[in-house]
C-alpha cells in the first residue's frame, strides 16, 4: 500500500517536473520571439521616418522649378519654398540646398524642440565627408541620421535633375527632419514597445551592458545593419540597437528593455497549474488507494483470515464463498479446489488408519475408538452393550496346509461373513491375526448368543475344508461373549471379560460360544 503511495506520488511529481520543464521553455522561446519582433518594430519605426523624408525629397529632386532655380537662384523661390513658413507646412527643419560643387546655394531652417536652430554645417559638413568615400548616388535618393545642434534628425538628399530625368544633375538637395519627442513617441506607440535614446558620448549608458546574445535583424530600406545585443534577466529582456550616423559611425544607442510579464505569469500558471494537478493527484491517489484497498487488499485480507482460521479448525469440509467474477473469486475457486482435494486426501487417510488392509472392516484402532463412545452411551441410558470376540480354530494348521494366501482369503471372507451377519448399528473388527470382535449395541447375552449362533451356521454354510483340524472338516471359529447391562469398568475389562469367555470356549472344545458369566466361564 505504502509502496503503491510511494510509486504513485514518484510518478506524478516526474509527470509535472517534466511538465514545467517543457512549459517554460515554450514561454521563453514566446517571449523572445516577442521582443525580437518589437525590436524590429522599434528599428522599423526609425526607418519609415526616414522614408518619409525620402519621398518628400525625392519629389523635390524632379522639380523643375527647383531645377532652375539652382541654375538661376530666384528670391521669391526661396522665399515661398525654404522661408521657415514653408518648412513648417512641410514639416521640415532644414533644406540645404548645394550646387554641382557642393557649395551652398540655400538654406532654409525651421527651430528645432528646445528652441535651437539648426546650422548649415550641421548637414553639410557629415555629408562632404561621407561624399569623399562615398561618391553620391545619381538619381537615388539617400537617407542617414544625424545630429542637428543637438536633436536626432533623419536627413535625406538627391542630386536634382530636370522633371523628366534629362540633362546632368543641377545640384543637390538636402532635408532634415528632426525625430523629436512626439515622433519618438509615435515610433514607440506603432512598436509597441517602449524604448530610450541615448547618445554615444562614452557615458555609462553608452556601453550600458555586455549583450549576452546577439540577434540580427533583417534589413531595412536605410538601416540595413542590423544587430540586437540582448540581455537577459530573470525579470526583464534589455535590448540594444546602434543607430549610426551619415558616416557609419556610432550615432546612438536604442534602449529597449521590456519586462518578462509573461514568464511572471507562465510562472504563477505553472504554479497554480502544479499545485492544482498536485492536489488532483493526491485526491486521484488516495481514490485509488481506498478503491485498491476495498477492493482487493480488504477481500485478500478476509481470504488470508478465513483459510488460517480453517488451517485452526480443519474442517476441510468447510467451502468459501466468494462470488465475485474476477481474479479474488478465481483465487477463491483455487482455495475451494484445494479443500476439496485436501478433504478427499483426509477422507482416504481417515479410511486407511481406520479400516484393516485385509478385511475392509473396522481395525483395532476404531474398534477402540467406538468401544470408549459405545460406554458413554451405556453410562447415558440404560440399554445392554455386548462384545463378541472370534477366533478361527486351528488356523495355524488351516496356513500351513493351505498356504497364507488361502488363510487371507478365509479373513476375508470371515470380515464379510460378520458384516452380512450383523445389524446396521453392530460393528465388525478385525483385532489382528486371525482375532475378530463386533461390538454390539442395545444388544443383551441373549441377543449376543443368537448372532454367534448366526455367525456360527453362516460359517458352516460357507463349507471352508479344513483338513488338518482335529475339530471339525471344515473351518470353525470359537466364540468369547460378554454383555454389560451397565458400566462395570473400562472398555479393557470389558474387552477382559469377552477374552476370558473366548479362552473358556477354546479350552472346551472349540468350534463353541461361551458368555462370560455363564458357569462354564472362570471368572477374571
Ligand atoms: N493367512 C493369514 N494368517 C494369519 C494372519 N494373521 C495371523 N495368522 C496366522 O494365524 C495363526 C494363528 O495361530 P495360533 O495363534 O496358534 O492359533 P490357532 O492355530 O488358530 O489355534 P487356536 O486359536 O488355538 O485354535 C498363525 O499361524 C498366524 O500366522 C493373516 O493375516 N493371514
Amino acid at each position: 500500500m505504502v509502496a503503491f503511495a510511494l510509486v504513485f506520488g514518484l510518478m506524478g511529481s516526474l509527470g509535472l517536473l517534466l511538465m514545467k520543464n517543457s512549459l517554460l521553455p515554450t514561454f521563453d522561446s514566446i517571449e523572445r520571439r516577442f521582443a525580437l519582433d518589437s525590436a524590429k518594430r522599434v528599428v522599423s519605426g526609425f526607418d519609415e521616418q526616414m522614408a518619409a523624408v525620402s519621398a518628400l525629397n525625392h519629389d523635390w529632386a524632379f522639380w523643375d522649378e527647383l531645377y532652375f532655380h539652382l541654375q538661376r537662384p530666384n528670391k521669391v523661390f526661396e522665399r515661398s519654398n525654404i522661408g521657415s513658413a514653408a518648412m513648417l507646412t512641410s514639416n521640415l527643419n532644414a533644406v540645404l540646398l548645394l550646387d554641382r560643387q557642393h557649395q551652398m546655394v540655400g538654406f532654409g531652417a525651421r527651430e528645432l524642440s528646445g528652441g535651437v536652430m539648426p546650422r548649415a554645417p550641421d548637414m553639410l559638413v557629415p555629408l562632404l565627408r561621407r561624399w569623399a568615400h562615398k561618391p553620391q548616388n545619381p538619381k537615388v535618393t539617400e537617407c542617414g541620421l544625424a545630429w542637428l545642434q543637438t536633436k536626432l534628425a533623419a536627413v535625406c538628399w538627391t542630386q536634382v535633375v530636370h522633371s523628366d530625368g534629362s540633362g546632368p544633375a543641377a545640384g543637390t538637395v538636402v532635408m532634415a527632419r528632426e525625430l523629436d519627442a512626439a515622433t519618438l513617441a509615435g515610433i514607440a506607440q506603432n512598436a509597441g514597445a517602449a524604448f530610450t535614446l541615448d547618445p554615444t558620448d562614452g557615458s555609462a549608458a553608452d556601453t550600458p551592458h555586455e549583450p549576452t546574445d546577439t540577434w540580427k535583424l533583417p534589413d531595412f530600406h536605410f538601416l540595413a545593419h542590423g544587430d540586437v545585443g540582448v540581455q537577459y534577466s530573470p525579470a526583464t529582456i534589455t535590448l540594444k540597437y546602434r543607430l549610426e550616423d551619415l558616416e557609419g559611425d556610432p550615432l546612438a544607442w536604442v534602449h529597449m528593455r521590456m519586462e518578462r510579464s509573461l514568464m511572471a505569469q507562465a510562472q504563477h500558471v505553472v504554479t497554480d497549474v502544479l499545485f492544482q494537478l498536485a492536489a488532483v493527484a493526491l485526491a486521484t491517489g488516495l481514490v485509488l488507494l481506498l478503491a485498491v484497498h476495498w477492493w482487493l487488499v480488504r477481500p485478500i485480507a478476509r481470504l488470508h483470515a478465513d483459510v488460517v482460521a480453517l488451517s485452526a479448525s480443519r474442517r476441510w469440509d468447510s467451502v468459501l464463498r466468494y462470488d465475485r467474477p474476477d481474479e479474488i473469486g478465481a483465487l477463491t475457486q483455487g482455495v475451494n479446489g484445494l479443500l476439496a482435494v485436501l478433504r478427499a486426501q483426509v477422507d482416504t487417510l481417515e479410511t486407511l488408519s481406520s479400516t484393516d488392509a485385509l478385511t475392509g472392516i473396522a481395525n483395532r484402532r476404531l474398534f477402540d475408538e467406538r468401544l470408549g463412545l459405545e460406554l458413554g452411551r451405556l453410562a447415558r441410558r440404560s440399554a445392554p452393550l455386548s462384545l463378541l470376540l472370534l477366533d478361527v480354530d486351528h488356523f495355524k494348521l488351516y496356513n500351513d496346509h493351505y498356504g497364507h494366501p488361502k488363510g487371507d482369503s478365509v479373513l476375508q471372507q470371515l470380515g464379510h461373513l460378520l458384516q452380512t451377519c450383523g445389524r446396521q448399528q453392530d460393528l465388525p473388527a478385525r483385532l489382528g491375526g486371525e482375532e475378530f470382535a463386533m461390538l454390539l449395541p442395545d444388544t443383551d447375552a441373549v441377543g449376543a448368543r443368537a448372532l454367534a449362533d448366526k455367525i456360527m451356521k453362516a460359517l458352516e454354510a460357507l463349507n471352508l475344508e479344513h483338513v488338518r483340524s482335529p475339530t471339525a472338516a471344515t473351518l470353525t471359529v470359537s466364540i468369547g461373549v460378554s454383555t454389560w447391562t451397565t458400566v462395570q469398568g473400562s472398555g479393557a475389562e470389558l474387552f477382559a471379560q469377552a477374552d476370558k469367555a473366548l479362552y473358556a470356549a477354546k479350552h472346551s472344545g472349540r468350534m463353541r460360544t461361551c458368555v462370560y458369566g455363564a458357569p462354564d466361564v472362570p471368572r477374571l
